[in-house]
C-alpha cells in the first residue's frame, strides 16, 4: 500500500520552504486529493479532552440529547444544526441510513438571513460538561490557525490571483461535526464532501475504519499521531477544472469500541460566487450547499458525488 503523503503546515507558513511545500501540495491534490497534514500546532490535549467530553455528550439519555435536535436549531436548514441520532442520515442512496450519531455546530455568528449561518442550540455545561465549550475552543483554534495557511496554499496552486482568498474568506463557512461510530458496525456510506476542503480529527484507534478511493481500490487510512486528515471537497476539484479530486472515501467501523471523529468542513464565505481561473466553471457557494443538503436530507440521493459511485 503507499502510504499517503505528508503536508506539514509549518512549511507552508515558512518564507524559506513555502514553495517547496507547496509543490508537493500540487502533485498530491492531483494525484491523491488526501494527506496527512503535520506540524499544525492545535493541542494534543485540547483534541483529546473535546474526544472525552464528546463521548461523555453521547453517554447522556436519548431525551436529553434530543432536546438539541434539528427542530430546535434556529439555523436554516435545520438539518445543519444540532443533534441527529443514528440512522439519521445517508450519505450514499445505495448503502440506507448510516449507523452513527452526530451533532452539528457551526460559527456562533450573526445570520442575516442567510442559510448555513448563525448559532447552534448547544448544551450548556450542566448538561454536558465541557462540550461546547471545548468544540467551540477547537474551531477557533482550527479557524484562525489552520484555514489560512492552508486555504491560502490552495488557492496559490489552483492559480487564483493573490486576493482571491481575502476576498472569498473573509468569513468563510463551516459545518463542524462530532460523529459517535457505534462498536462492530458504525459505518459512513461511500461519498465525497462537496465544499473546499475537509479536515479530519480522527481518533487514534488500532481499526483503521475510514477509507479513500485511491487507484480503482477502497484503501485503510490509519491515523497517524498528531496529524489531521485533510481531503479535497467537490468546489475545489470543480475550480482546478478537474485537475484536483475531490477522493470518494467511507467509513466501516469494525473496532471493538466507539469511534469519535471531529470533521471540520471547510466552505467559502456563503455569498461568493466562484469561477476557475480558466473561467470553464463557475457556481455559487450558497446553491451548492443547499442543494447538497437537499440531496442528503430529502431526495435520499446521498452527499457530494455519492450518485456517481457503485
Ligand atoms: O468519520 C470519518 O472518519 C469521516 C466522516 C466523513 O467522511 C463525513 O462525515 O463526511
Ligand atoms: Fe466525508
Amino acid at each position: 500500500m503507499d502510504a499517503f503523503p505528508k503536508i506539514s503546515l509549518q512549511k507552508l507558513s515558512s518564507s524559506e520552504m513555502r514553495l517547496d511545500e507547496l509543490d508537493i501540495l500540487y502533485s498530491t491534490c492531483q494525484n491523491y486529493g488526501f494527506f496527512y497534514l503535520i506540524d499544525h500546532g492545535l493541542s494534543e490535549k485540547k483534541i483529546k479532552d473535546t474526544i472525552k467530553a464528546s463521548y461523555d455528550f453521547f453517554n447522556l439519555p436519548k431525551l436529553v440529547k434530543e432536546r438539541y435536535n434539528h427542530s430546535s436549531q434556529g439555523v436554516f436548514p435545520a438539518t445543519s444544526r444540532g443533534y441527529t441520532p443514528l440512522y439519521g442520515e445517508i450519505l450514499h442512496p445505495g448503502e440506507g441510513n448510516d449507523p452513527k450519531e452526530i451533532f452539528d455546530v457551526g460559527i456562533e455568528n450573526d445570520s442575516s438571513g442567510r442559510p448555513f449561518l448563525g448559532p447552534t442550540n448547544l448544551p450548556d455545561n450542566e448538561v454536558a460538561p465541557n462540550f461546547s465549550r471545548f468544540l467551540l475552543s477547537l474551531q477557533s483554534d482550527i479557524m484562525d490557525d489552520v484555514v489560512p495557511v492552508l486555504g491560502k496554499a490552495f488557492a496559490e496552486i489552483l492559480g487564483m490571483d493573490s486576493d482571491w482568498f481575502k476576498r472569498h474568506f473573509n468569513s468563510p463557512t463551516l459545518l463542524q461535526r462530532v460523529i459517535r461510530y457505534p462498536p462492530n458496525n458504525g459505518a459512513a456510506g461511500k461519498h465525497t464532501d462537496n465544499g473546499f476542503f475537509t479536515l479530519l480529527l480522527q481518533e487514534d484507534l488500532p481499526s483503521c475504519s475510514l477509507k479513500v478511493w485511491f487507484k480503482d481500490h477502497w484503501v485503510s487510512v490509519p491515523s497517524l499521531p498528531g496529524s489531521l486528515i485533510v481531503n479535497l471537497g467537490d468546489m475545489l476539484q470543480e475550480l482546478s477544472d478537474d485537475r484536483f479530486m475531490s477522493t470518494p472515501h467511507q467509513v466501516e467501523h469494525n473496532g471493538g469500541t466507539d469511534r469519535i471523529s471531529l470533521p471540520f468542513f471547510i466552505y467559502p464565505d456563503i455569498d461568493s460566487r466562484l469561477s476557475s481561473p480558466s473561467g470553464k466553471r463557475s457556481f455559487e457557494v450558497a446553491e451548492v450547499m443547499l442543494s447538497n443538503f437537499l440531496s442528503i436530507w430529502e431526495t435520499n440521493d446521498g452527499a457530494g458525488r455519492a450518485i456517481e459511485l457503485q
